[in-house]
Protein backbone atom coordinates (compact mmCIF):
# COMPACT_ATOMS: atom_id res chain seq x y z
CA UNK A 1 0.00 0.00 0.00
CA UNK A 2 1.17 3.15 -1.16
CA UNK A 3 1.60 6.24 1.25
CA UNK A 4 -1.61 8.55 1.37
CA UNK A 5 -1.46 11.10 4.16
CA UNK A 6 -4.27 13.33 5.11
CA UNK A 7 -5.13 16.17 7.70
CA UNK A 8 -8.17 18.29 7.10
CA UNK A 9 -9.23 19.42 10.95
CA UNK A 10 -8.29 22.60 11.29
CA UNK A 11 -8.99 24.31 7.96
CA UNK A 12 -11.56 27.11 7.88
CA UNK A 13 -12.37 26.03 3.92
CA UNK A 14 -14.61 28.09 1.35
CA UNK A 15 -14.77 27.91 -2.05
CA UNK A 16 -12.00 28.96 -4.34
CA UNK A 17 -10.03 30.53 -1.32
CA UNK A 18 -6.30 29.11 -1.29
CA UNK A 19 -5.09 29.29 2.23
CA UNK A 20 -2.06 27.28 2.74
CA UNK A 21 0.38 25.59 4.83
CA UNK A 22 2.59 25.42 1.82
CA UNK A 23 1.69 28.22 0.37
CA UNK A 24 3.83 31.39 2.27
CA UNK A 25 6.79 28.18 1.71
CA UNK A 26 6.30 28.07 -1.85
CA UNK A 27 6.61 25.36 -3.62
CA UNK A 28 6.71 22.35 -1.39
CA UNK A 29 9.82 20.36 -1.46
CA UNK A 30 10.15 16.69 -0.12
CA UNK A 31 10.61 17.91 2.89
CA UNK A 32 7.66 19.44 3.49
CA UNK A 33 5.97 15.96 3.17
CA UNK A 34 6.18 15.87 7.37
CA UNK A 35 3.18 18.13 7.00
CA UNK A 36 1.40 15.77 5.69
CA UNK A 37 -0.97 13.57 8.22
CA UNK A 38 -3.38 10.57 7.71
CA UNK A 39 -6.84 11.60 9.24
CA UNK A 40 -10.49 9.86 8.85
CA UNK A 41 -12.14 12.03 6.43
CA UNK A 42 -13.38 12.28 3.09
CA UNK A 43 -10.95 10.80 1.70
CA UNK A 44 -11.85 7.61 3.20
CA UNK A 45 -14.30 6.91 0.41
CA UNK A 46 -10.71 6.84 -1.40
CA UNK A 47 -9.13 4.49 0.68
CA UNK A 48 -8.07 1.78 -1.43
CA UNK A 49 -7.29 -1.15 0.54
CA UNK A 50 -4.27 -2.13 -1.37
CA UNK A 51 -5.72 -2.41 -4.53
CA UNK A 52 -4.62 0.26 -7.16
CA UNK A 53 -7.40 2.63 -7.87
CA UNK A 54 -9.60 1.50 -11.23
CA UNK A 55 -7.80 2.64 -14.41
CA UNK A 56 -10.81 2.16 -16.42
CA UNK A 57 -12.34 4.26 -18.61
CA UNK A 58 -11.25 8.11 -19.03
CA UNK A 59 -8.43 8.17 -16.37
CA UNK A 60 -6.63 5.24 -18.10
CA UNK A 61 -3.22 5.74 -19.09
CA UNK A 62 -3.12 8.83 -17.29
CA UNK A 63 -3.71 6.57 -13.64
CA UNK A 64 -2.23 8.20 -10.18
CA UNK A 65 0.66 6.29 -8.81
CA UNK A 66 -0.86 5.94 -5.54
CA UNK A 67 2.61 5.45 -3.80
CA UNK A 68 3.84 8.69 -5.28
CA UNK A 69 0.78 10.85 -4.14
CA UNK A 70 1.31 12.67 -0.76
CA UNK A 71 -2.08 14.20 0.29
CA UNK A 72 -2.25 17.13 2.30
CA UNK A 73 -4.91 19.72 3.84
CA UNK A 74 -7.87 20.36 2.38
CA UNK A 75 -7.69 24.13 0.28
CA UNK A 76 -11.09 24.40 -1.42
CA UNK A 77 -14.26 23.08 -2.69
CA UNK A 78 -16.63 22.77 -5.69
CA UNK A 79 -19.97 21.49 -5.71
CA UNK A 80 -19.55 18.35 -5.41
CA UNK A 81 -15.73 17.84 -5.21
CA UNK A 82 -12.63 18.83 -2.64
CA UNK A 83 -9.77 19.90 -3.58
CA UNK A 84 -6.30 19.02 -1.30
CA UNK A 85 -2.94 20.11 -1.27
CA UNK A 86 -0.71 17.40 -2.28
CA UNK A 87 3.17 16.54 -3.71
CA UNK A 88 2.87 13.89 -6.99
CA UNK A 89 6.37 12.99 -8.11
CA UNK A 90 7.90 15.85 -6.10
CA UNK A 91 5.56 18.08 -7.61
CA UNK A 92 3.05 20.52 -5.93
CA UNK A 93 -0.66 19.48 -6.51
CA UNK A 94 -4.12 19.80 -6.61
CA UNK A 95 -6.01 16.85 -5.69
CA UNK A 96 -10.01 17.16 -6.77
CA UNK A 97 -11.70 14.44 -5.05
CA UNK A 98 -15.22 13.94 -6.90
CA UNK A 99 -17.48 11.99 -4.71
CA UNK A 100 -20.67 10.81 -6.46
CA UNK A 101 -23.67 9.73 -4.31
CA UNK A 102 -24.28 6.36 -4.50
CA UNK A 103 -28.05 6.61 -3.47
CA UNK A 104 -30.72 5.69 -5.60
CA UNK A 105 -32.45 9.39 -5.60
CA UNK A 106 -29.61 11.03 -6.81
CA UNK A 107 -28.91 8.55 -10.10
CA UNK A 108 -29.29 11.71 -12.47
CA UNK A 109 -25.95 13.34 -10.42
CA UNK A 110 -23.97 10.26 -10.66
CA UNK A 111 -24.26 10.11 -14.41
CA UNK A 112 -23.56 13.82 -14.76
CA UNK A 113 -20.22 13.96 -12.45
CA UNK A 114 -19.05 10.91 -13.94
CA UNK A 115 -19.64 12.04 -17.27
CA UNK A 116 -17.74 15.60 -16.12
CA UNK A 117 -14.88 13.32 -14.39
CA UNK A 118 -14.43 11.48 -17.60
CA UNK A 119 -14.81 14.95 -19.88
CA UNK A 120 -12.59 16.84 -17.81
CA UNK A 121 -10.10 14.05 -17.95
CA UNK A 122 -10.11 13.19 -21.50
CA UNK A 123 -9.59 17.23 -22.42
CA UNK A 124 -7.23 18.25 -20.13
CA UNK A 125 -4.80 15.72 -20.75
CA UNK A 126 -4.73 16.31 -24.58
CA UNK A 127 -4.29 20.73 -23.87
CA UNK A 128 -0.96 21.55 -23.13
CA UNK A 129 0.08 25.35 -23.02
CA UNK A 130 1.27 28.23 -20.25
CA UNK A 131 -1.93 29.36 -20.28
CA UNK A 132 -4.56 25.98 -19.60
CA UNK A 133 -3.99 23.86 -16.15
CA UNK A 134 -1.35 21.51 -16.53
CA UNK A 135 -3.09 17.91 -15.93
CA UNK A 136 -0.68 15.57 -13.97
CA UNK A 137 -2.71 12.59 -13.41
CA UNK A 138 -6.30 11.01 -12.19
CA UNK A 139 -8.20 8.05 -10.40
CA UNK A 140 -10.86 6.29 -11.15
CA UNK A 141 -13.00 4.05 -8.35
CA UNK A 142 -16.39 4.78 -8.15
CA UNK A 143 -18.33 6.28 -6.29
CA UNK A 144 -14.77 8.15 -5.68
CA UNK A 145 -12.50 9.86 -8.74
CA UNK A 146 -9.80 12.38 -8.19
CA UNK A 147 -8.22 14.55 -11.17
CA UNK A 148 -4.70 15.54 -9.79
CA UNK A 149 -3.88 19.32 -11.65
CA UNK A 150 -0.64 21.83 -10.93
CA UNK A 151 -1.11 23.68 -7.88
CA UNK A 152 -1.69 27.42 -8.41
CA UNK A 153 -0.79 29.21 -5.03
CA UNK A 154 -2.78 32.65 -5.69
CA UNK A 155 -6.12 31.35 -6.55
CA UNK A 156 -8.89 32.71 -8.74
CA UNK A 157 -9.26 35.76 -10.60
CA UNK A 158 -12.51 35.97 -8.94
CA UNK A 159 -10.33 35.76 -5.82
CA UNK A 160 -8.10 38.45 -7.03
CA UNK A 161 -10.81 40.66 -8.17
CA UNK A 162 -12.67 40.42 -4.94
CA UNK A 163 -10.08 41.66 -3.49
CA UNK A 164 -10.11 44.74 -5.24
CA UNK A 165 -13.11 45.82 -3.28
CA UNK A 166 -15.21 47.09 -6.30
CA UNK A 167 -12.17 49.19 -7.72
CA UNK A 168 -11.39 48.67 -11.12
CA UNK A 169 -8.28 47.66 -12.29
CA UNK A 170 -5.30 49.62 -13.42
CA UNK A 171 -5.32 49.33 -17.27
CA UNK A 172 -2.28 47.47 -18.12
CA UNK A 173 -3.14 45.15 -15.74
CA UNK A 174 -6.80 44.61 -17.18
CA UNK A 175 -4.77 44.34 -20.57
CA UNK A 176 -2.00 41.49 -19.22
CA UNK A 177 -4.66 39.59 -18.07
CA UNK A 178 -6.75 39.58 -20.67
CA UNK A 179 -4.04 39.03 -23.11
CA UNK A 180 -3.15 35.40 -21.36
CA UNK A 181 -6.51 34.15 -21.10
CA UNK A 182 -7.16 34.76 -24.94
CA UNK A 183 -3.72 33.31 -25.54
CA UNK A 184 -5.15 30.47 -23.79
CA UNK A 185 -8.57 30.60 -25.42
CA UNK A 186 -7.09 30.62 -28.53
CA UNK A 187 -5.41 27.93 -28.09
CA UNK A 188 -8.02 26.07 -26.76
CA UNK A 189 -9.91 26.52 -29.93
CA UNK A 190 -7.50 25.76 -31.89
CA UNK A 191 -7.49 22.25 -30.75
CA UNK A 192 -11.34 21.94 -31.65
CA UNK A 193 -12.24 22.23 -27.63
CA UNK A 194 -14.90 24.79 -26.38
CA UNK A 195 -14.70 25.48 -22.81
CA UNK A 196 -18.68 26.55 -21.80
CA UNK A 197 -17.55 27.70 -18.16
CA UNK A 198 -15.38 30.71 -18.99
CA UNK A 199 -15.82 32.83 -15.82
CA UNK A 200 -13.21 34.44 -13.31
CA UNK A 201 -13.71 31.21 -10.72
CA UNK A 202 -12.21 28.98 -13.58
CA UNK A 203 -9.40 31.09 -14.46
CA UNK A 204 -6.23 30.60 -11.69
CA UNK A 205 -3.35 32.30 -11.34
CA UNK A 206 0.49 30.60 -10.34
CA UNK A 207 3.12 32.46 -8.46
CA UNK A 208 4.35 34.13 -10.72
CA UNK A 209 1.02 35.97 -11.86
CA UNK A 210 0.35 34.08 -15.06
CA UNK A 211 -3.01 32.85 -15.59
CA UNK A 212 -4.53 29.65 -16.33
CA UNK A 213 -7.71 28.28 -17.74
CA UNK A 214 -8.97 25.86 -15.59
CA UNK A 215 -12.53 23.49 -15.03
CA UNK A 216 -12.97 21.58 -18.17
CA UNK A 217 -15.76 19.77 -16.48
CA UNK A 218 -18.74 20.57 -18.97
CA UNK A 219 -15.90 21.58 -21.99
CA UNK A 220 -16.48 19.88 -25.35
CA UNK A 221 -15.39 19.17 -28.70
CA UNK A 222 -16.94 21.71 -30.60
CA UNK A 223 -17.32 18.90 -33.62
CA UNK A 224 -19.40 16.67 -30.84
CA UNK A 225 -20.95 19.24 -28.36
CA UNK A 226 -24.63 18.36 -26.79
CA UNK A 227 -26.23 21.12 -27.10
CA UNK A 228 -28.53 19.94 -23.99
CA UNK A 229 -25.56 19.94 -21.62
CA UNK A 230 -26.64 18.37 -18.36
CA UNK A 231 -24.66 21.16 -16.64
CA UNK A 232 -24.77 24.48 -17.80
CA UNK A 233 -22.10 26.77 -17.07
CA UNK A 234 -22.94 29.63 -14.79
CA UNK A 235 -25.72 31.84 -16.64
CA UNK A 236 -24.07 35.33 -15.74
CA UNK A 237 -21.49 34.40 -18.09
CA UNK A 238 -23.34 32.36 -20.56
CA UNK A 239 -23.94 33.53 -24.11
CA UNK A 240 -28.08 33.83 -25.03
CA UNK A 241 -27.65 31.12 -27.66
CA UNK A 242 -26.29 28.94 -25.27
CA UNK A 243 -29.19 29.76 -22.43
CA UNK A 244 -31.85 29.75 -25.33
CA UNK A 245 -30.47 25.94 -25.78
CA UNK A 246 -30.17 26.82 -30.01
CA UNK A 247 -27.21 25.45 -31.69
CA UNK A 248 -23.99 27.23 -30.81
CA UNK A 249 -20.59 27.27 -31.17
CA UNK A 250 -16.76 28.11 -29.82
CA UNK A 251 -17.96 32.15 -29.79
CA UNK A 252 -20.28 31.44 -26.50
CA UNK A 253 -16.61 31.44 -24.72
CA UNK A 254 -15.63 35.21 -26.42
CA UNK A 255 -19.29 36.20 -25.39
CA UNK A 256 -18.06 35.43 -21.70
CA UNK A 257 -14.51 36.56 -22.41
CA UNK A 258 -16.39 39.82 -23.57
CA UNK A 259 -17.87 39.96 -19.91
CA UNK A 260 -14.90 39.11 -17.99
CA UNK A 261 -13.11 42.04 -19.42
CA UNK A 262 -16.68 43.78 -18.73
CA UNK A 263 -15.85 42.78 -14.92
CA UNK A 264 -12.48 44.03 -14.80
CA UNK A 265 -13.17 47.29 -16.05
CA UNK A 266 -16.25 47.90 -13.86
CA UNK A 267 -14.62 46.28 -11.16
CA UNK A 268 -17.72 44.62 -10.56
CA UNK A 269 -19.40 41.27 -11.52
CA UNK A 270 -22.01 41.41 -14.02
CA UNK A 271 -25.55 42.47 -13.33
CA UNK A 272 -25.06 42.42 -9.40
CA UNK A 273 -28.31 42.83 -8.11
CA UNK A 274 -29.89 39.99 -10.44
CA UNK A 275 -29.53 36.45 -9.27
CA UNK A 276 -28.53 34.54 -12.61
CA UNK A 277 -32.20 33.45 -13.66
CA UNK A 278 -32.78 36.76 -13.47
CA UNK A 279 -29.85 38.12 -15.56
CA UNK A 280 -30.24 35.17 -17.91
CA UNK A 281 -33.82 36.07 -18.87
CA UNK A 282 -33.23 39.58 -19.27
CA UNK A 283 -30.17 38.85 -21.79
CA UNK A 284 -31.99 36.57 -23.86
CA UNK A 285 -35.28 38.80 -23.58
CA UNK A 286 -34.27 42.23 -23.65
CA UNK A 287 -31.42 42.00 -25.07
CA UNK A 288 -29.45 43.42 -21.69
CA UNK A 289 -25.89 43.87 -21.23
CA UNK A 290 -24.02 45.57 -18.60
CA UNK A 291 -23.24 49.32 -18.40
CA UNK A 292 -19.68 50.19 -19.73
CA UNK A 293 -17.94 52.71 -17.34
CA UNK A 294 -17.88 56.00 -19.36
CA UNK A 295 -14.58 55.99 -18.94
CA UNK A 296 -14.03 53.40 -20.44
CA UNK A 297 -11.44 53.75 -22.72
CA UNK A 298 -13.47 53.64 -26.39
CA UNK A 299 -11.24 50.67 -28.11
CA UNK A 300 -11.16 48.87 -24.86
CA UNK A 301 -15.30 49.32 -25.03
CA UNK A 302 -15.31 48.47 -28.56
CA UNK A 303 -13.43 45.24 -27.64
CA UNK A 304 -15.88 44.91 -25.30
CA UNK A 305 -18.93 45.32 -27.16
CA UNK A 306 -17.61 42.79 -30.34
CA UNK A 307 -17.02 40.03 -27.63
CA UNK A 308 -20.81 40.35 -26.54
CA UNK A 309 -22.81 40.79 -29.41
CA UNK A 310 -25.70 39.31 -29.53
CA UNK A 311 -25.12 37.38 -33.10
CA UNK A 312 -22.43 34.66 -32.62
CA UNK A 313 -20.64 35.66 -36.40
CA UNK A 314 -20.13 39.38 -35.33
CA UNK A 315 -18.17 38.40 -32.35
CA UNK A 316 -14.18 37.94 -33.44
CA UNK A 317 -12.50 34.59 -32.83
CA UNK A 318 -10.10 34.73 -30.05
CA UNK A 319 -6.53 35.09 -32.46
CA UNK A 320 -8.56 38.12 -33.66
CA UNK A 321 -8.62 39.34 -29.78
CA UNK A 322 -5.42 38.27 -29.12
CA UNK A 323 -3.63 40.90 -31.90
CA UNK A 324 -6.14 43.68 -30.95
CA UNK A 325 -4.84 43.16 -27.03
CA UNK A 326 -1.21 42.95 -28.54
CA UNK A 327 -2.18 46.48 -30.40
CA UNK A 328 -3.51 47.77 -26.79
CA UNK A 329 -0.33 46.99 -25.14
CA UNK A 330 1.87 48.81 -27.39
CA UNK A 331 -0.60 51.91 -27.24
CA UNK A 332 -0.32 51.75 -23.89
CA UNK A 333 3.51 51.69 -23.62
CA UNK A 334 4.05 54.32 -26.19
CA UNK A 335 1.59 57.17 -24.28
CA UNK A 336 -0.19 55.35 -20.96
CA UNK A 337 -3.26 55.14 -23.06
CA UNK A 338 -5.30 53.24 -26.03
CA UNK A 339 -5.25 56.22 -28.36
CA UNK A 340 -2.86 55.34 -30.50
CA UNK A 341 -4.54 51.97 -31.47
CA UNK A 342 -5.01 52.04 -35.43
CA UNK A 343 -8.31 52.54 -37.33
CA UNK A 344 -9.49 53.70 -34.03
CA UNK A 345 -9.16 57.34 -34.73
CA UNK A 346 -13.03 57.85 -36.12
CA UNK A 347 -15.82 58.64 -34.52
CA UNK A 348 -17.42 55.42 -34.28
CA UNK A 349 -14.91 53.30 -32.26
CA UNK A 350 -16.84 50.29 -32.93
CA UNK A 351 -17.32 50.25 -36.46
CA UNK A 352 -13.92 51.49 -36.64
CA UNK A 353 -12.12 47.92 -34.43
CA UNK A 354 -14.87 45.89 -36.13
CA UNK A 355 -13.13 47.35 -39.44
CA UNK A 356 -9.55 46.68 -38.10
CA UNK A 357 -10.53 43.03 -37.42
CA UNK A 358 -11.84 41.96 -40.58
CA UNK A 359 -8.15 43.63 -41.91
CA UNK A 360 -6.12 41.18 -39.65
CA UNK A 361 -6.31 39.07 -42.26
CA UNK A 362 -8.35 35.51 -43.46
CA UNK A 363 -10.36 33.61 -40.94
CA UNK A 364 -7.53 30.92 -40.65
CA UNK A 365 -10.33 29.13 -38.17
CA UNK A 366 -12.83 27.32 -40.14
CA UNK A 367 -16.10 25.86 -39.14
CA UNK A 368 -15.55 22.51 -38.86
CA UNK A 369 -13.78 21.91 -36.07
CA UNK A 370 -12.20 18.79 -37.38
CA UNK A 371 -10.11 20.90 -39.68
CA UNK A 372 -8.70 22.48 -36.04
CA UNK A 373 -7.05 19.82 -34.34
CA UNK A 374 -3.51 20.90 -35.32
CA UNK A 375 -1.85 22.19 -32.07
CA UNK A 376 -0.77 25.46 -33.82
CA UNK A 377 0.18 27.25 -30.37
CA UNK A 378 2.17 24.94 -28.17
N1 LIG B 1 -5.03 23.41 -9.42
C1 LIG B 1 -5.53 24.27 -8.55
N2 LIG B 1 -4.71 25.07 -7.84
C2 LIG B 1 -5.22 25.94 -6.96
N3 LIG B 1 -6.54 26.11 -6.71
C3 LIG B 1 -7.40 25.34 -7.38
C4 LIG B 1 -6.95 24.37 -8.33
N4 LIG B 1 -8.02 23.75 -8.85
C5 LIG B 1 -9.09 24.30 -8.27
N5 LIG B 1 -8.74 25.24 -7.37
C6 LIG B 1 -9.63 26.03 -6.52
O1 LIG B 1 -10.75 25.24 -6.15
C7 LIG B 1 -11.97 25.82 -6.63
C8 LIG B 1 -12.91 24.70 -7.08
O2 LIG B 1 -12.29 23.95 -8.11
P1 LIG B 1 -13.07 23.46 -9.40
O3 LIG B 1 -13.85 24.63 -9.96
O4 LIG B 1 -12.15 22.74 -10.28
O5 LIG B 1 -14.07 22.44 -8.74
P2 LIG B 1 -15.46 21.96 -9.33
O6 LIG B 1 -15.83 20.73 -8.59
O7 LIG B 1 -15.38 21.90 -10.81
O8 LIG B 1 -16.40 23.14 -8.89
P3 LIG B 1 -17.81 23.50 -9.45
O9 LIG B 1 -18.47 22.23 -9.89
O10 LIG B 1 -18.50 24.12 -8.28
O11 LIG B 1 -17.49 24.46 -10.58
C9 LIG B 1 -11.54 26.76 -7.76
O12 LIG B 1 -12.42 27.86 -7.89
C10 LIG B 1 -10.16 27.21 -7.31
O13 LIG B 1 -10.23 28.34 -6.48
Amino acid sequence: MGRFFHKESHLHEKKGSNSSPLRNSGSPRVSDKSKFRKEASWTKYFDYAGERVNSADAAGEHTVDLSQLFLGLRFAHGAHSRLYHGIYKEEAVAVKIIRVPDDADNGDLAVRLEKQFNREVTLLSRLYHRNIIKFVAACRKPPVYCVITEYLSEGSLRAYLHKLDHKSLPLQKIIAIALEVAHGMEYIHSQGVIHRDLKPENILINEEFHLKIADFGIACEEAHCDLLVDDPGTYRWMAPEMIKRKPYGRKVDVYSFGLILWEMVAGTIPYEDMNPIQAAFAVVNKNLRPVVPGDCPPAMRALIEQCWSLHAEKRPEFWQIVKVLEQFESSFNQDGTLNSVPNLTCQDHKKGLLHRIQKLGPVHLQSNASSMLKPKFT
